[in-house]
């Protein structure tokens, strides 16, 4: 099972490679703005899910929250232990 460290290093690897056909690598091509209104849409998702569909379907919305939220810290430079240290 994928844990949160694992994604992120699966992800880094991603934007420091750019293999053909990553979707992390469009993500990250798109920007600070784009990757933003990912994480709004996703967001809004995982409330949706929370509210009228199964738990099993808020989990996955949830997981991809936690994805664009990734694609995130890379594009700004931010590793887990900058988030880690506010928990
Ligand atoms: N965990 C994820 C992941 N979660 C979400 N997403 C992306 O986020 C989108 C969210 O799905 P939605 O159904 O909400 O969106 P959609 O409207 O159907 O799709 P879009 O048109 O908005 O892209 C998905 O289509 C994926 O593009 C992810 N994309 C990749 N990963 C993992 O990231 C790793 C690297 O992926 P690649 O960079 O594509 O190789 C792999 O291990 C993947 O499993």
């Amino acid at each position: 099972m994928k844990t949160f460290d694992g994604l992120f290093d699966e992800l880094s690897e991603k934007a420091r490679v750019r293999p053909e056909g990553s979707g992390t690598v469009r993500e990250l091509d798109s920007g600070v703005h784009g990757i933003g209104k990912k994480i709004v849409e996703e967001a809004a998702e995982v409330w949706m899910a929370c509210e009228y569909e199964t738990d099993a379907e808020a989990a996955e919305e949830m997981s991809q929250l936690i994805y664009h939220l990734q694609v995130m810290m890379i594009a700004k430079g931010l590793t887990p232990a900058d988030v880690y240290r506010y928990l």
